[in-house]
């Protein structure tokens, strides 16, 4: 098995996976994607882009989501670097309704963070970010909560750098979610 893959123990359709590293003389080898293991443990995977960004040290970029219709879920994998990755459910039926989860990822490690979540992640060093995404980037359904909103119950360094578009983003309570 190419993978290991177990859910997060309070969201269980949050998924961390490990992926098995062949290491050689070389380098080394591992699988990012494999669709029908993938479907054994209830990942949604038919993903429709992949994108690839760098942070440097100390970004941070979220907490984002794309409304409805075109929801996003997302598989993420950091090439090389450090992050911390948030998954924040904003299901309004779900027991675990504005909890998050909060992971630490390197290469070899993927998290599933599936649709109707917000997401987020944190640069604790120089890092490429690969991520997988149910449902094509639509701009006008680009939607995203504060990253210091207190209801969140996150707290991030002092010292992160964000984009003038994240520090404009509303707060949790201003936001109307039909998830
Ligand atoms: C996300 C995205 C952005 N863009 C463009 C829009 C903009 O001009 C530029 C930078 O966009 P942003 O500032 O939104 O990039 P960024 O802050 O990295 O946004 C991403 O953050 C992480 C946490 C996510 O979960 C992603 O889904 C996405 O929202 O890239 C695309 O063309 N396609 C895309 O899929």
């Amino acid at each position: 098995m190419p993978f290991e893959i177990t859910d997060d123990p309070i969201i269980k359709d949050v998924k961390l996976v490990n992926s098995k590293k062949f290491d050689d003389n070389r380098g080394f080898f591992e699988e990012v994607y494999r669709e029908k293991i993938l479907e054994d443990f209830n990942i949604q995977n038919k993903f429709s882009q992949v994108n690839l960004s760098f942070s440097k040290k100390n970004v941070f970029r979220g907490f984002h989501f794309q409304l409805n219709p075109e929801l996003q879920g997302k598989l993420i994998t950091v090439i090389s670097g450090k992050i911390i990755d948030y998954g924040i459910d904003l299901r309004k039926d779900s027991k675990s309704f504005k909890c998050h989860v909060e992971y630490e990822i390197t290469s070899g490690k993927m998290i599933y963070i599936p649709e109707g979540f917000a997401h987020g992640f944190l640069a604790l060093e120089d890092s490429y970010v690969l991520y997988l995404t149910t449902n094509e980037f639509n701009q006008s359904l680009d939607s995203g909560i504060r990253y210091d909103d207190k209801e969140l119950n996150i707290s991030l360094p002092d010292n992160i750098i964000i984009s003038e578009k994240d520090k404009k983003l509303k707060h949790l309570n201003e936001l109307a979610l039909d998830f």
